[in-house]
């Protein structure tokens, strides 16, 4: 599908930043230009994009319809400020920092920038993402559609009222594929103590996280129901549920875990 994309600039071309720009070039963006301090992390869209190492390389007059930071929380407050001047053109800013807050990010832009926080998972990489967003006060009905196309550009797309609520979106979505990594890790690790050879081993951990991970995306039935459709009464998988599903073991482990991750995204609002 091609879609009329305005100018955009993005700014970090790391894991997420270059995930999603390959995004957009498939939608037909035709013009971005890329802050990048580490060419080898851009390298790759060297020929589609302009690729620069800092603000002061932007192009004269280039007036980006979006930018875009996909930089750490923790570099906002050096960086933002010189993207400052885009705010009088209108340009719509959309961060997918963890944490970083409206607030923080208006300081540095100017109390009158229309910013989207958004915050899109891995699987973007492969247009499977899943990315929650909020648009901030005095954010146009266009700029917000503009922010919907191009976060669903990599993947589904759902929007919140509450800013708040993308901290436990972050701790649930955004960090999520590192817990479902993590479950192939264990159940290879598992699978080589019962004497598995570990080839094997990584084959059936990662083909059941995939495989599984394919079914829930093809049912209409809650992940509940397929669990059952796996256990069979006084069958193997029973016995293994009974501790996986002890009230102290993954589902208290899990709202810890979560709890733990939203906490530290409000630590980085900033
Ligand atoms: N990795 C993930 O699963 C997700 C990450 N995020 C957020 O995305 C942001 C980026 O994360 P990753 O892509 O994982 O990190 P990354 O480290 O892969 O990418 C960050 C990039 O920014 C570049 N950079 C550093 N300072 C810069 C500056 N002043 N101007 C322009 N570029 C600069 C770095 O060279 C690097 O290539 C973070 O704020 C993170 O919270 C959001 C959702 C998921
Ligand atoms: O770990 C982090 O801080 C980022 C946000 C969600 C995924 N990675």
């Amino acid at each position: 599908m091609t879609e009329t994309l305005p100018d955009l600039l993005l700014i970090g071309c790391g894991k997420m930043g270059g995930a999603m720009l390959s995004g957009w070039l498939e939608r037909g963006l035709s013009r971005a230009v890329v802050v990048e301090p580490y060419a080898p992390a851009a390298e790759a869209f060297a020929h589609r994009a302009t690729i620069i190492p800092d603000a002061t390389a932007i192009p004269a007059g280039f007036a980006p319809g979006a930018v875009v930071f996909a930089i750490k929380p923790q570099e906002a407050p050096a960086t933002l400020p010189a993207y400052a001047r885009f705010t009088e053109g209108g340009a719509l800013f959309v961060s997918i920092m963890a944490g970083r807050s409206v607030a923080s990010m208006r300081a540095a832009l100017g109390g009158g920038a229309a910013v989207v926080r958004a915050m899109p998972n891995t699987p973007a990489a492969v247009r499977q993402g899943f990315t929650a967003a909020y648009a901030a006060p005095g954010v146009t009905t266009a700029q917000a559609a503009l922010a919907d196309t191009l976060l669903q550009a990599v993947g589904e797309v759902a929007w919140v009222d509450d800013e708040d609520q993308i901290n436990p979106v972050t701790a649930v979505s955004g960090g999520g594929p590192a817990y479902v990594f993590l479950l192939a890790e264990v159940m290879e690790k598992a699978a080589i103590e019962q004497g598995l050879p570990p080839d094997l081993a990584r084959r059936m951990a990662r083909a059941t996280v995939a495989g599984s991970g394919a079914l829930l995306a093809a049912s209409t039935q809650d992940a509940a129901d397929l669990r059952r459709a796996v256990t069979s009464p006084k069958g193997t998988t029973e016995r293994a549920l009974a501790v996986l599903m002890d009230p102290d073991a993954w589902p208290a482990s899990m709202s810890k875990a979560i709890q733990a991750a939203t906490d530290r995204a409000r630590e980085l609002a900033g």
